[in-house]
């Protein structure tokens, strides 16, 4: 499906910050891809949202944390599985004693090779009980979508249900 040929790759580097409360090292969102595979040090602060609550995720050396994507997502939100799998809801809180780097691979697929596929919410998951839930798009109109929108809190996935 051509969903991991366009890996983007973000490092973060989070200052220690002397009043974490007042900020956030990055705010609630979903990432807008399939696929996310997160690499951080040894510093925690990775959060991220488990029924209405949020809960941290442990920094474990070595260890890579997997997220879904909007463009996959399972339960409430994902495109292409038309709510069977959900993206996981997530944010960065800020510490006041020690600075964060975290790297992001993003998979999703390359805009300038497969800018025009469609993502649907696939067929065989379809059925008269189990009706699409979101119109298809393309890489390209859900991350422009997504990146005007902002982290502003809410999904971007609300713009594609039907
Ligand atoms: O720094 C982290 O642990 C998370 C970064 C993140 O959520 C993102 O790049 O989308
Ligand atoms: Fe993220």
């Amino acid at each position: 499906m051509k969903c991991a040929e366009g890996l983007a790759l973000l490092g973060h580097y989070y200052p220690f910050c002397p009043q974490p409360e007042l900020t956030m090292g990055a705010s609630q969102h979903a990432d807008s891809d399939f696929l996310t595979v997160l690499l951080n040090d040894h510093v925690s602060g990775l959060q991220v949202l488990y029924q209405n609550q949020w809960f941290d995720v442990p920094s474990v050396p070595g260890s890579l944390v997997v997220n879904i994507g909007d463009l996959l997502q399972a339960n409430l939100h994902s495109l292409i599985s038309n709510d069977k799998f959900i993206s996981a809801e997530h944010r960065v809180v800020a510490n006041n004693l020690r600075s964060r780097v975290s790297v992001a691979c993003f998979f999703r697929s390359d805009v300038n090779k497969s800018g025009d596929e469609l993502y649907g919410p696939i067929q065989e998951l379809l059925s008269e009980d189990n009706p699409p839930k979101y119109r298809a798009t393309t890489v390209k109109e859900y991350v422009n979508y997504y990146n005007t929108k902002g982290l502003d809190g809410t999904s971007a996935l609300l713009h594609f249900r039907v």
